[in-house]
């Protein structure tokens, strides 16, 4: 067996969910049985200060020879990096992986990938031809729980899927949480509102099991109805959004199959916590897939099928992880020893694809990134929701 490549990561950005990822990163692999690729964190930059930066690197347990940037643009000179991990805000995805791309370097993006779909063209194009690895990180897509899913479809054991409920919503009172209306999750200059930060993973449940299930020559764009509820305080950022769509599918296949995607703010999918209620619902005629909240980190699902089989799974995370606990975009931070936290299966399959030479992910390439920001394109069109001209535009550089 050869010895693993160790990959060295670049951190851009110093916020809440860098450091999560940070801190999965330096995981050991082993612990759940990767064995071809390590991860080293080299570098960080915050754009804030160097002082941020090198607190950052106290703070997530790197290695003490990683250096600290006071800046994205020192960062992306540094010749030591094979690829850099951006947790910018969904307003600054766009600026800030066009100058990693530009400057050579590979490039894991958080999610939404971009403001809009022709953003995210854009970036694969440059990727494309510079001949670089650029993946959104969606990071739900590469937990084994999701691959048992899609097995389960593909294997047939539900029969074609017709139908899909999926929702990703949290119980938050936002005038209380982000009274001053500049928290990233409201706030229109950070592309803030439910559908970018929340309702992707709704149509990330939609599409993996609607969409990348079917063989890639068959796969089509579905049709999209939306309902989209502003936030009444900053006005142009959704609090709730609401998508219907149809996937067209022959008669063989079972014929067209429906989703509902929800997100909002301030509804829960599980009210008081209660993680009993299947946020994301997957149906066909032999039974369902029922995989319980939250929709971006599940780690427990159902089978029930038509015969009265009911098969319960749980996925707990692997460790032994490093008490980096779970965070979420409102500011908190739970506890969960012993755990990782699930972010290093994103970055085993980025790590992954550098050694292989590929230059997507394997379970959501940017063709199927690039839809789903069409959808959430048309979604804002059909809902009004549009965010400043400069968070918007393809040009690049732009000072944001
Ligand atoms: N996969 C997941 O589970 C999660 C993903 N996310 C995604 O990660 C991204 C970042 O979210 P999160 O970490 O919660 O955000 P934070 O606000 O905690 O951090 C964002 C960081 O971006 C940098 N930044 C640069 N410009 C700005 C600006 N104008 N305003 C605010 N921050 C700026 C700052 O770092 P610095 O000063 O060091 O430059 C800041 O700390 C989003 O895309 C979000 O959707 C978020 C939570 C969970
Ligand atoms: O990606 C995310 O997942 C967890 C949520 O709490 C957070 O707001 C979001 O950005």
């Amino acid at each position: 067996m050869s010895s693993p490549k160790t990959i060295r990561w670049g951190i851009l950005a110093t916020g809440g969910i860098a450091q999560t990822f940070t801190k999965d990163l330096l995981v050991d692999p082993t612990t759940r049985g990767v064995t071809n690729v390590k991860h080293t964190v080299v570098a960080a930059a915050s754009s804030s200060s160097k002082t941020r930066a090198e607190q950052f690197l106290k703070d997530t347990g790197s290695p003490s020879d990683a250096k600290a940037y006071g800046s994205y643009d020192e960062l992306v000179k540094d010749a030591n990096i094979d690829i850099i991990y951006i947790a910018t805000p969904h307003s600054h995805h766009y600026q800030n992986a066009m100058l990693c791309l530009e400057a050579g370097k590979n490039v894991l993006c958080e999610k939404a990938f971009t403001v809009n779909a022709a953003q995210t063209r854009a970036l694969a194009a440059k990727a494309k031809e510079k001949d670089l690895f650029l993946m959104e990180a969606v990071w739900t897509r590469y937990f084994p729980l999701s691959i048992y899913v899609r097995d389960l479809i593909t294997s047939g054991r539900i029969g074609p899927v017709a139908r899909v409920f999926a929702d990703n919503s949290m119980a938050s009172n936002p005038e209380e949480t982000w009274s001053d209306g500049k928290n990233r999750m409201v706030n229109p200059d950070l592309a803030g509102g439910a559908l970018l930060d929340l309702g992707i993973y709704s149509l990330t449940w939609v599409f993996q099991t609607l969409y990348h299930t079917q063989p890639v020559d068959t796969r089509q764009p579905p049709k999209v109805l939306a309902a989209l509820k502003s936030y009444g305080q900053t006005g142009s950022a959704d609090e709730a959004t609401t998508i219907l769509l149809t996937f067209p599918r022959p008669a063989e296949a079972g014929g067209d199959a429906h989703a509902i995607a929800t997100t909002s703010l301030r509804i829960a999918t599980a009210p008081g916590g209660k993680d009993d209620v299947p946020g994301i619902r997957i149906q066909g005629p032999k039974g369902e897939i029922q995989v319980f909240p939250p929709a971006f980190r599940p780690t427990r699902t159902r089978l029930v099928l038509k015969d009265g089989t009911v098969e319960d799974k749980q996925w707990p995370l692997p460790g032994p992880g490093k008490g980096s606990g779970w965070y979420n975009g409102f500011g908190g931070s739970l506890q969960s020893e012993g755990e990782g936290q699930g972010m290093f299966w994103e970055a085993d399959e980025a790590a992954t694809a550098l050694v292989e030479g590929k230059k997507e992910g394997k379970y959501e390439g940017l063709a199927e990134s690039i839809l789903i920001m069409e959808v959430m394109d048309e979604a804002r069109k059909q809902g009004g929701l549009v965010y400043p001209d400069k968070i918007e535009t393809t040009e690049y550089p732009v000072q944001l």
